[in-house]
């Protein structure tokens, strides 16, 4: 319990906040040693009048501090904005500790360890950071991690620190935040295991490779690459609303809005991509990441280009790739017939049978279930249950086009773009996307 409180009045020295050593009491260090099971972390505040305070910090509802009286947590300097921060969780999920941002929201700044945050922007908070809204407030940030794990790395450059705060695992890496040594901000890391790749996959298609050239408001931005022996490493920026995912999860099911700007971006990327003859090849929700999850109109998105490829020339392709729920029948074909390459191939249209899984899924919360069309005997996405009565008919109309087994009849990109359930709304998606996207990147 000393310990403890001799760490916050250490911390509160070097950074000069307001906590202090007299209001360090029993009742704060007695709080330190609880934790509910329902609380993912705690804010301590210190005031220069008031006793401190304790905020818990839970996966129920966002907490906004600030003078205006629906803050979650109240202030009355005037240095404080009406809505000065805003705290909010992402559970990724059971096996991994939830992640707790701080958006800063005020005028006057929110100060992160002592380094400006900026109007909208979001940093990861971490166990023993602390929060400072100048002449009013400060607050100390306590998280207990069950995770937490000393991270094995090889690299020794000196351009980033790379934390042991887990941000996402995948099947050939894991994510964890760093922090850019020179600017101070936050950023990913990708450490991709290359005793994992298959040798081929490392040589010909790897995901840096394509990474490098790409650049889209709606696709990760990669800051750096690094080689060692074992290891690969991708620093991007870090995106901090989650994947779709924990979103839907979150949600149960998405309402028809917000599914269309959400399919808007991932066609603007989509879009950009293939005018490149590059496949995704791995459309799915966990690879879907949101920047944010609060407002309407959240800039979304799409990383992990693992399996991505560009096929010079319209290539056609002819690896089983991809992950089986959101793979287009063209590709599982492959597998099925066991086929020698050149022999069963398939092209760009394949990540647009994802899209139409995606949004099936992100309408209704179930993955979608096909029966054999009488007349054509091919196998036709069905909208059974009382979730569809409310979804729009073009909306389903959208997804039939999507889902349609044969891959020369199914929309592409820009039949898709121009599906009466986007084109009817394109002039207002246009200048939310300008507003909400492209201004603030
Ligand atoms: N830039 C980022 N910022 C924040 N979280 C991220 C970022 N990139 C990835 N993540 C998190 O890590 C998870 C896994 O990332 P990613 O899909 O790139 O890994 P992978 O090893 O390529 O996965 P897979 O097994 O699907 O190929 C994502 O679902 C997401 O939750």
């Amino acid at each position: 319990m000393e310990l403890l409180a001799e760490s916050i009045i250490e911390r509160s020295k070097s950074t000069q906040i307001l906590c202090e050593e007299s209001q360090i009491d029993e009742s704060t260090a007695a709080a330190v040693q609880t934790v509910d099971g329902d609380v993912l972390g705690r804010l301590f505040v210190f005031t220069p009048s008031g006793p401190q305070s304790v905020i818990n910090v839970t996966n129920e509802k966002d907490i906004i501090v600030g003078r205006s009286p629906s803050c979650s947590f109240q202030l009355s300097q005037s240095t404080a904005s009406n809505k000065h921060f805003r705290i909010y969780v992402v559970v990724i999920d059971d096996d991994m500790d939830p992640l707790i941002y701080c958006q800063d929201l005020s005028s006057n700044g929110t100060f992160h360890n002592r380094n400006l945050i900026g109007k909208g922007r979001v940093v990861l908070l971490s166990d023993g950071d602390v929060l400072d809204i100048r002449h009013c407030a400060s607050f100390l940030f306590q998280q207990k991690l069950k995770f937490a794990e000393k991270v094995e790395h090889e690299y020794t450059g000196d351009e980033y620190t790379i934390s042991n705060r887990l941000l996402g695992c995948g099947g050939f890496s894991k994510i964890y935040m760093a922090c850019n040594k020179k600017t101070g901000r936050q950023v990913a890391c990708k450490i991709i295991d290359k005793s994992k790749l298959s040798s081929k996959h490392f040589l010909e298609d790897h995901e840096i490779k394509i990474l490098r050239e790409l650049k889209h408001p709606n696709i990760v931005r990669t800051e750096m690459d690094y080689n060692s022996k074992n290891q690969f490493f991708i620093f991007e920026e870090l995106i901090t609303g989650g994947d779709l995912f924990s979103y839907l999860n979150k949600m149960g099911t998405v309402p028809e809005i917000n599914c269309l700007l959400i399919v808007y971006q991932i066609l603007k990327a989509l879009h950009y991509l293939h005018k490149q003859n590059i496949a995704h090849r791995d459309i799915k929700l966990e690879n879907i990441l949101l920047v944010s999850s609060n407002e309407l109109f959240f800039r979304i998105v799409l990383t992990d280009f693992g399996v991505a490829r560009q096929a010079e020339n319209g290539q056609r392709m002819s690896t089983y790739v991809g992950t089986p729920e959101y793979t287009a029948p063209e590709i599982k074909a492959i597998k099925r017939r066991k086929l020698q390459r050149g022999e069963c191939s398939y092209g760009l249209e394949v990540d647009l049978w994802s899209l139409g899984i995606i949004l099936y899924l992100l309408l209704s919360g179930t993955s979608p279930t096909f029966q054999a069309n009488p007349e054509t005997l091919q196998p036709q996405v069905q909208f059974t249950g009382n979730i569809w009565k409310k979804v729009s008919r073009q909306a389903r109309d959208l997804i039939t086009k999507l889902l349609e087994p044969e891959p020369s009849k199914r929309l592409n990109v820009l039949q898709t773009q121009n599906h009466p359930w986007i084109a009817r709304h394109r002039s207002r998606l246009e200048k939310l996307y300008e507003k909400h996207v492209l201004c603030c990147i």
